[in-house]
């Protein structure tokens, strides 16, 4: 499968990603991901392990039934799921969990991880004793960014161990921020969420004398969520992300065109993606188990600002906050994450029999591919601000540049 489907001439065509320093096309192919002829296997003799890591994430139930279902379609009889994630290969009291078709049928009905989730937990070197104490031959670990991280060095330390280990990763997050691919499972279901959010923020606002309708959205470091939702509900005015500074104060700044929009339309909604502004803020420096950066809140910052605004300028203003944080992530899979779920988990399998370790099963111009894990952990994807799709939030919204 090709990774790019656009051709380009220049550093400048669109959607150009330039590879090489003269910008001309450079050829990049990925394996495209199913089953093959010969498998590495003895599928009598595989015990195969799943493992949810990092925040929670709709879908994880469906790539963990599809991972079941498939492992026993080859013939697998020892399957097991490791407790809440990387933790559950050391903390003592957590048990592996054997798992069949009977019981995990039906826990794509519910949200969250059947498994548990976890961040932060031991030293690759301790995993990977655990896992050759266990006798693993192959393990899918579920996980976004970090989780990544942590499969690339466990199937690093099994190469250098000699351990035949196929470990083989899927990617989720609904921040959509991990490079490559089209997109990873649960964005969508995070955006339909959200948009939610948004359209309650929206009859808030246009309900109440003057209101303005905010909403926080999730997105650690990309604004992903935050411009998609904008772009499908159609009711945000000022759309915010952190790949694009903006001023809250002055004669260019947010604050001064929501007056704006409080005198010509009589109210407005705002949209800020969690990582936004962050710059604005005082930063802690803290730092959660897994060492992603705790951020500064944005939203409740945002609130008392538009408060003590309009309270300066003497206009009314009925300021209506939303923070679905949470409901965002932890409901079931929407349709189109349930069969992306069902087709990247059943690929792993095919991945890991074919013999091998170190990928991730992804989505990728829209195929489904093998990518290589390392090339995926170099560094988060982000919204490109010069691209087509931020420019098209922004002819939605109509919001000027805030600088
Ligand atoms: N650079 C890394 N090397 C090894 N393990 C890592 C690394 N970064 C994170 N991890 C582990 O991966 C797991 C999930 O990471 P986290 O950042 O919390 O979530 P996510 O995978 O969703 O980004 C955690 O248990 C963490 O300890
Ligand atoms: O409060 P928690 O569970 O630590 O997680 C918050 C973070 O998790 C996310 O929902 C998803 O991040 P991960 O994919 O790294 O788990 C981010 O959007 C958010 O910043
Ligand atoms: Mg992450």
């Amino acid at each position: 499968v090709t990774m790019s489907v656009i051709k380009y001439s220049s550093p400048t065509s669109a959607g150009a990603e330039c590879i090489d320093p003269d910008c001309s096309w450079v050829e990049q192919w990925v394996h495209r991901a199913g089953p093959r002829k010969d498998i590495y296997y003895e599928p009598n003799e595989v015990k195969a392990a799943i493992v949810t890591c990092g925040g929670l994430c709709p879908g994880l139930n469906d790539v963990i039934r599809q991972v079941v279902f498939t492992l026993e379609t080859y013939g697998v009889k020892n399957i097991v799921g490791i407790p809440f994630g990387f933790r559950g290969f050391f903390e003592k009291g957590l048990k592996e969990m054997p798992l069949s078709r009977n019981l995990v049928e039906n826990i794509n009905l519910a949200g969250g991880s059947f498994l548990g989730v976890s961040r932060g937990g031991p030293k690759t070197s301790e995993i990977v004793d655990s896992i050759q104490a266990r006798r693993i031959d192959m393990l899918f670990v579920l996980g976004g960014n970090g989780t990544h991280a942590g499969a690339n060095a466990i199937h690093d330390e099994c190469r250098k161990r000699k351990l035949k280990v196929s470990v083989v990763a899927v990617p989720k997050t609904i921040d959509n921020d991990i490079p490559l691919m089209d997109k990873t499972f649960g964005f969508d279901t995070a955006v339909e969420e959200a948009q939610r959010a948004i359209n309650s923020a929206y009859i808030e606002a246009r309900s109440a004398y003057h209101g303005i309708g905010l909403v926080k959205l999730m997105g650690r470091s990309s604004g992903f969520i935050a411009m998609h939702a904008s772009l499908s509900s159609g009711q945000v005015d000022v759309c915010l992300i952190p790949e694009v500074s903006f001023a809250l104060d002055g004669e260019y700044g947010v604050l001064q065109h929501l007056e704006q929009l409080i005198k010509n339309k009589g109210f407005c909604v705002v949209c800020v993606a969690e990582a936004a502004g962050q710059e604005l803020l005082q930063n802690s420096g803290a730092t959660d188990a897994s060492g992603n950066a705790i951020l500064s809140d944005i939203g409740v910052h945002m609130q008392q600002k538009i408060k003590t605004h309009f309270k300066g300028i003497g206009v009314h203003a009925d300021i209506k906050y939303i923070d679905p944080t949470y409901m965002v992530r932890a409901c079931r899979a929407n349709a189109s994450d349930a069969i992306l779920c069902t087709v990247l988990g059943q690929n792993a399998v095919h991945g890991a029999f074919a013999g091998f370790s170190g990928i991730t099963s992804c989505i990728c111009n829209t195929h489904y591919v093998y990518l290589p894990v390392t090339q995926v952990i170099t560094a988060p994807k982000r919204v490109n601000h010069k691209g087509r799709m931020w420019h098209r939030c922004l002819t939605s919204t109509g919001q000027p540049d805030f600088r």
